[in-house]
């Protein structure tokens, strides 16, 4: 018999061969990050067939609970939250179609750091803590296997200087180097237009659950991008449902009177179900209106056989 050896690369290159031809790999810190920032993003390109693979980087173990009755789960109770907050994800991309869902290193190797300078921020486990290309080579992995035209992080800040979120940007980034030809051709980052931050201050200035209350001017805010500097809009209004109903899996942090909820109601689709995002590796696709904003992620990319 003739012995077929088959490159371990062939073998990578049959994994994805056989997956959609556009796939998307997404990086969060906590769940719930990914409903709130890219919910509608997912389900939208779960709605066009494309491949959507959330990697989330810790269970949130230090998470508030604003579920009363969970409140024994708490870290410095039962610390018990962080495996409930991995079935409010589970539920979470149920509700936005999402099929592919894995936890960096597997469930619980990466442990949720606390806000920047808590002393849980030195847990042996805390992500913020966690060796850079060790962490990475769990991303360079599932890259390799799937081989994502499109990747989504957050900004060096982490979006608002959460420390697992600035390390979920380095891991990120830093898979994307080693990843060499399995790595995403497009990388963007979350980011909020500035205009739409102040269409937002504007819009609940007279709404009692302001989350605005506290700033003159946003830009006092640790987040907002120029309009000229964003890449993409993504319209994803048709699945603000989904977008809406996966924020109410992750009961235990996001409260039925949060503001994201009040915002959904003055703006309904617009807020819940619009999400930008900066281009930091990759050409940019065509786009729309007066900044040229790609309306797809996957713009200008060769799909044939990639
Ligand atoms: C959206 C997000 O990243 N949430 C994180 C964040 O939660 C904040 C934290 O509980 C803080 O104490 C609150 O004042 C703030 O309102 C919350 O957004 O940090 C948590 C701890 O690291 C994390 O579990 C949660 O997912
Ligand atoms: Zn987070």
């Amino acid at each position: 018999m003739v012995a077929r050896t088959v490159s371990a690369v062939t073998l990578d290159r049959t994994a994805s061969d056989s997956l959609p031809a556009r796939r998307l790999l997404l990086v969060h810190a906590h769940p719930d990050d990914e409903v709130i920032g890219t919910g509608a993003t997912m389900a939208h390109y779960v709605s066009t067939g494309a491949h959507v693979t959330l990697v989330t980087c810790t269970l949130g173990e230090e998470g508030e609970i604003h579920v009363p009755a969970l409140s024994q789960l708490a870290a410095a109770e039962a610390d018990q939250l962080g495996g409930y907050r991995l079935v409010e994800w589970e539920r979470a991309c149920a509700a936005l179609g999402v099929t592919d869902h894995r936890m960096l290193g597997g469930p619980g190797r990466y442990r949720d750091s606390g806000m920047m300078g808590l002393p849980t921020n030195q847990h042996p486990r805390a992500f913020w803590g966690a060796d850079l290309d060790e962490a990475a080579a769990h991303l360079v992995e599932i890259m390799r296997e799937l081989r994502p035209q499109v990747m989504i992080t957050y900004d060096a800040n982490g979006f608002y200087g959460h420390p697992d979120h600035i390390q979920a940007h380095r891991v990120a980034m830093r898979a994307a180097e080693l990843a060499g030809p399995d790595a995403p051709e497009k990388i963007y980052w979350t980011a909020m237009p500035l205009s739409v931050l102040r269409d937002g201050m504007e819009a609940f200035k007279e709404s009692e659950n302001n989350p605005f209350a506290d700033v003159e001017s946003v830009d006092e805010m640790p987040f907002g991008t120029p309009d000229d500097e964003i890449a993409a809009r993504m319209d994803g209004t048709d699945h603000h449902a989904k977008k809406t109903a996966a924020m109410r899996a992750h009961a235990s942090q996001i409260p039925d009177n949060s503001w994201l909820y009040g915002m959904a109601g003055d703006f309904g689709g617009e807020f819940m179900g619009v999400e930008y995002y900066t281009l930091v590796k990759g050409e940019r696709g065509p786009g729309e209106g007066p900044h040229k904003w790609e309306t797809d992620l996957f713009a200008g990319l060769d799909l044939d056989g990639s």
